[in-house]
């Protein structure tokens, strides 16, 4: 079985690792895993350092050169690391990489079209190319590899991506049959203010849709996105739930629903 996880800024604490207990079960059972960061709420806390505010467009940071590299300081470094450490305690040989390293991901620069107006959010990319070389080998060596999203742009030079993008990209390359999402809301909402309105079963056709009557908003649009792409590209299901859930992700193996979203075809 192989798999792409990717946990949210939102969910990772470096304090505190008995989230990452489910990750090294399923690591042990012999599940290659490839495991993706992200760390939204922990870079804008650094830029706030800087005195600047944040600000996104649709669900993806504004990032200038100064932006950049603090985030690729957060992302390749201080959270990547952590994680690393975190789960060589409890035994996984693990290896912190990024989308720059062996040129795991070229990306070129994400530029918006809204109404027909062109918003250029600064050194933000969108992944074209994945090479997944450097992940096979890790594999092959019992390694589990921690990827940092931040992507090469080809020049020598890093592109801020959006970690749920990366972590699609890297599922379709690696032809995982899943890709978990983990994040802070229990799947995609009917109603976002309700937490309980949670819809179980999505199809890939309903998305625009939601998105068009602002039932999903902000970061959600950004991981709804690219789900048709990931199902296109060959991956069976997607799954959006709370990091909590991933205890329960054997169940989702053998066919049972857990809490969260699945998205189908
Ligand atoms: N319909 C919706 N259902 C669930 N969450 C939604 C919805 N619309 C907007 N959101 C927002 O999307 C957020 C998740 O996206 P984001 O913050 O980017 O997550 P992550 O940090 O996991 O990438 C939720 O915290 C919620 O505020
Ligand atoms: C372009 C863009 O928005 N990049 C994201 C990368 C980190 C990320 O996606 O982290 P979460 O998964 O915690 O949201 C950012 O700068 O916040």
């Amino acid at each position: 079985m192989k798999l792409v996880l990717k946990f949210s800024g939102k969910n990772i604490d470096p304090h505190k690792s008995a989230f990452l207990k489910p990750v090294v079960e399923l690591w042990q059972k012999g599940t290659k895993l490839a495991f993706v960061h992200g760390g939204g709420p922990q870079i804008s806390k650094f830029i706030e350092k800087m005195g600047k505010k944040p600000s996104f467009v649709q669900g993806l940071r504004v990032t200038d050169q100064e932006d950049m590299d603090l985030t690729e300081m957060v992302l390749s470094g201080l959270l990547n690391k952590a994680l690393v450490g975190m789960l060589s305690q409890y035994g996984v040989a693990a290896c912190g990489i990024s989308g720059r390293d062996a040129n795991l991901f070229i990306a070129k620069k994400h530029i918006i079209n809204r109404e027909n107006q062109l918003i250029d959010i600064g050194r933000v990319g969108d992944i074209n190319q994945v090479n997944t070389q450097l992940i096979e080998t890790l594999w092959n060596n019992k390694i589990l590899p921690v990827v940092s999203p931040i992507s090469s742009d080809g020049n020598g030079k890093s592109l801020n991506v959006n970690a749920d993008w990366a972590a699609a990209q890297l599922a379709i390359a690696l032809r995982v049959e899943k890709l978990l999402l983990f994040t802070d809301v229990p799947g995609v909402l009917s109603d976002p203010s309700k937490p309980d309105s949670l819809i179980e079963i999505l199809s890939v056709n309903d998305v625009p849709l939601l998105i068009q009557k602002g039932i999903v908003t902000g970061g959600m649009i950004p991981k709804l996105q690219m789900i048709e792409t990931v199902l296109r590209g060959g991956v069976e299901e997607v799954f959006i739930a709370e990091g909590a859930s991933l205890k329960f992700v054997d169940q989702l193996f053998k066919g049972k629903s857990i809490p969260g979203t699945r998205i189908i075809r």
